[in-house]
């Protein structure tokens, strides 16, 4: 599936930098489009693989190239100002050619969380083609106005976008890693995931040898409906040595060597799938009750079979509750992996969102609290107890 993307603010920038790394990496073709936009100059300088014409500083006026300091407001209320350079430069897409936009933004600081949105609204008043958001959760060591800004962002981002795909940084916080290492690990994470899913629909049906390839729409009909979105993901090695070794053929009418081997590949897709649903996903959440799901077995084709998915879809149905409940195959011939990805659309038992939203409302009214209060405070200060100066003007 090949996407435009378009990173707001200092992580979207840095996590669509990653994407296009992968891309190279992978050779998988996700990203037909980059557009960096922030309104920190510094940001923009230090990405790597986004060509310069396509990075975008906004606010210019307002903030002098500096950001906005986690002011969301200001960073919608820019985002608005300057949505004319921001088109300029997605009007260098080939957007004939993309199946989709992919607006990605750290929902906690004040650019990309208050500029996603904006853009996103934008971008689907202008397209016929679905805009998708990436959403990054603060993680709840970083404080109260950023809990803030994610949750009153989420909300508006949800709104805007065709469906929202949240990763979430709290899950995923290792305790006594600096801040940058830790992001870059957890920027592969997300380019890995959100890159087997994408990728998988980017195969040419017939390309490489696969049974039931997914297809872009089936990522698109999941994505479809709105919501909020997960993903999970598990893989397993498979030794290089053995692949050649290993039937050619996996189907369920091969002989009685191949028999075996078709039922090894069958148990450990299954088993995948189990980790991937029930292992960490981008947002915890509880999977009973997604509206739809996509399951996407990705390897060398020797390791991937019809039953094998077939039975992990059903599994998903079961689990999940839902009638929509896509399957398929991504080929990857030179891969030393076996991994399984699984996309949960329009899940909606999410606790830590509830969390977020109650620390959001704690600190909301903290803030207004303390605000008065240094308003007495100053004019306590300011004036004379027995009013007996007069200010010049
Ligand atoms: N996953 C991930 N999250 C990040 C990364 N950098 C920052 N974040 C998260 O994103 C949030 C927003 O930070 P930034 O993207 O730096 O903020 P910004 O949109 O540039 O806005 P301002 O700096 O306030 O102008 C932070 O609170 C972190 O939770 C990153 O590289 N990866």
């Amino acid at each position: 599936m090949k996407l435009a993307m378009i990173g707001f603010g200092q992580a979207g920038g840095k996590i669509l930098d990653r994407f296009l790394e992968y891309d190279q990496r992978t050779g998988s073709e996700i990203v037909r489009a980059a557009v960096a936009v922030n309104s920190a100059k510094a940001d923009l300088m230090g990405l790597k693989n986004i060509p310069e014409e396509n990075r975008v500083l906004i606010g210019q006026a307002r903030v002098k190239g500096h950001g906005v300091g986690a002011d969301n407001e200001l960073g919608a209320e820019i985002a608005e100002e300057d949505i004319d350079e921001v088109q300029g430069a997605i009007d260098s897409i080939p957007v004939h050619e993309v199946d989709a936009f992919l607006v990605i933004a750290g929902l906690g600081g004040g650019t990309g969380s208050g500029g996603a949105p904006v853009l996103s609204k934008h971008l689907k008043r202008i397209y016929t083609e679905p805009v998708y958001g990436l959403g990054v959760l603060p993680s709840q060591d970083e404080g109260g106005i950023y809990t803030l800004n994610a949750a009153r962002s989420f909300q508006t981002f949800v709104r805007e976008v065709d469906n929202l795909m949240v990763f979430d940084n709290d899950a995923w916080r290792k305790t006594g890693e600096s801040m940058e290492g830790g992001y870059s690990e957890i920027n592969e994470e997300i380019v890995k995931r959100f890159g087997i899913l994408f990728g998988a629909g980017e195969i040419e049906p017939g390309g490489e040898v696969g049974e039931s390839v997914v297809d872009s729409s089936e990522i698109i009909n999941t994505l479809s409906g709105g919501g909020v979105s997960t993903v999970g993901y598990a893989a397993e090695e498979v030794s290089r040595e053995k692949k050649g070794l290993l039937s050619r053929f996996t189907g369920d009418d091969d002989g009685a060597d191949d028999g075996m081997d078709a039922a090894n590949t069958t148990n450990r897709i299954t088993s995948l799938v189990r980790k991937a649903a029930l292992g960490r996903l981008t947002l915890p959440c509880e999977i009973d009750g997604a509206e739809r799901a996509l399951l996407v077995m990705s390897g060398p084709p020797k390791y991937l079979n019809r039953k094998g998915i077939e039975r992990g879809r059903k599994w998903l149905e079961e689990q999940t509750g839902s009638m929509e409940v896509r399957g398929g195959d991504y080929p990857v011939s030179e891969s030393g992996f076996v991994a399984s990805v699984i996309l949960l659309s329009g899940v909606t038992n999410v606790p830590r969102i509830k969390e977020l939203q109650q620390v959001a409302i704690e600190a909301q009214d903290n803030i207004d609290d303390i605000r008065q209060q240094s308003e007495e405070n100053l004019h306590r200060l300011v004036e004379d107890d027995e009013d007996e100066l007069e200010p010049l003007f």
